[in-house]
């Protein structure tokens, strides 16, 4: 049995995504981990949230793992997947998933937790239906602060996730979940299909120029001709640093989100190269009280500032997407570069998250990463070609199709 791997959880950023990656890791590759001080950094004394006890209990099931600790706010966990010469994982690529929580914790960050591992697993698997898709219905809060909303996943991530070369990603968002104006769950569901052939190293280097920009408003009704005429102001003022010498080409979308609480705009910016830059932001608590008016345009302002932020530094990724790609780059067959872009002359630093995402596929899985954003992954699946050190075996893990996590 390999020795367990402990993590500190209060290790840079310190919060949740440190327990997701590590745990997905450690289920695609059979490393025992523990983690202390889970998520140490965030208020409210940290510990597993509804949330991130529904990523640990999803993998833990399709790993056959022994987990200690998984129970709501603990704050240490023991993960030891099954072995895979023994057990195997459980997890068989193909047909319906629904991993259901009753708070609107973010589906995203339980996607986040689990798509490596249903894109990676049956790989090297002789048994493998890999044509089959695999559709996986998540409940839960679709548009919640900190995290990456569906409209983010189905118009940023996914395209990315397209250019490094993953099958595109269906997105289907069935309701609204809300973490603002009250707590409503909503539910969306991913159709995507398992990776055939180990992923090759990709490289995200040229950025290219701005052909379009895409703004996605959620807001209640009687605001719809406000927010289209601040954006519309924003987008002829801010014409040149977003197109440069090129046409101009806006498209505005809007949803009524049926609560006078509920405003919610994201940003796309589509490149020459097919790159997309995201921002977007979420009213919340700390915009309460403030005037209708005031929340409209302080919303517009904050996010074509962000974008505009992203579109000056020419890099490749937004600053939430690259701490995103770390588990494709640390997985992939080869080095992968992913260029961040430079401000006044110097490259972009990696976010805290992004630090954080380094740091646990070292400890965990044993690849680096430069100061560039560079990473020679470890070819997941590249050494199994009818070896079993990455196959599976064919049984579908006991209640791996329907997941139900209660509490907060
Ligand atoms: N506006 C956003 N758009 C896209 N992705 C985002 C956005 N905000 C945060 N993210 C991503 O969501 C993840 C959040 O990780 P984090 O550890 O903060 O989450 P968490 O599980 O909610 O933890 P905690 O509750 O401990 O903060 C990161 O991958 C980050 O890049």
């Amino acid at each position: 049995m390999a020795r367990t791997i402990h993590l500190e959880g209060t290790t840079l950023e310190g919060g949740g995504q440190l327990l997701r990656l590590a745990t997905c890791l450690s289920t695609l590759t059979s490393t025992p981990i523990s983690i202390t001080n889970i998520r140490g950094k965030r208020s409210g004394g940290g510990g597993l949230k509804a949330q991130h006890l529904t990523s640990v209990q999803w993998l833990g099931t399709a790993s056959n793992a022994r987990i200690s600790g998984a129970e709501l706010k603990s704050k240490e966990i023991t993960f030891t997947p099954g072995s895979r010469s023994t057990s195997g994982l459980k997890w068989r690529n193909g047909g319906d998933v629904h991993i259901k929580q009753n708070t609107p914790g973010s589906v995203n960050l339980v996607l986040q937790a689990v798509l490596p591992c249903m894109l990676f697993a049956n790989l090297g698997s002789e048994d493998a239906e890999v044509d089959e898709k695999v559709r996986v219905k998540i409940t839960g809060g679709t548009n919640v602060s900190n995290s990456p909303s569906c409209d983010y996943i189905e118009q940023v991530l996914v395209p990315m996730l397209s250019l490094i070369g993953i099958p595109p990603i269906e997105t289907h968002i069935h309701s609204r979940g809300w973490s603002q104006g009250g707590a409503t769950l909503g539910s969306v569901t991913y159709i995507l299909t398992p990776l055939r052939k180990p992923l090759p190293a990709f490289q995200l280097l040229d950025r290219g120029d701005v052909q379009s920009v895409r703004a996605t408003i959620l807001a209640p009704i009687d605001t719809e001709q406000q927010f289209r005429d601040e954006l519309d102001v924003m987008f002829e003022r801010l014409e040149a640093k977003i197109f440069g010498s090129r046409e101009p080409n806006v498209d505005i979308t809007f949803e009524d989100s049926k609560h006078e609480k509920r405003y919610y705009l994201l940003l796309v910016a589509t490149t020459t190269t097919g790159i997309r830059l995201g921002r977007d932001w979420l009213y919340d608590r700390s915009m309460r009280g403030v005037k209708t008016d005031t929340v409209i345009s302080s919303i517009v302002k904050k996010v074509t500032d962000d974008l505009i932020e992203e579109i000056e530094h020419a890099g490749c990724v937004d600053e939430h997407m690259r701490d995103q790609l770390v588990v494709f780059q640390a997985l992939a067959v080869g080095k992968s570069n992913v260029y961040g872009g430079k401000r006044k002359e110097v490259l972009v630093e990696p976010s805290l998250h992004a630090k954080t995402a380094h740091w646990v596929a070292k400890e965990v899985i044993n690849v680096h990463f430069d100061d560039s954003g560079g990473c020679k992954g470890l070819g997941f699946g590249a050494d199994a070609e009818g070896s079993t050190e990455h196959a599976i075996t064919e049984n579908v893990g006991e209640g791996l199709e329907k997941l139900e996590i209660t509490g907060d």
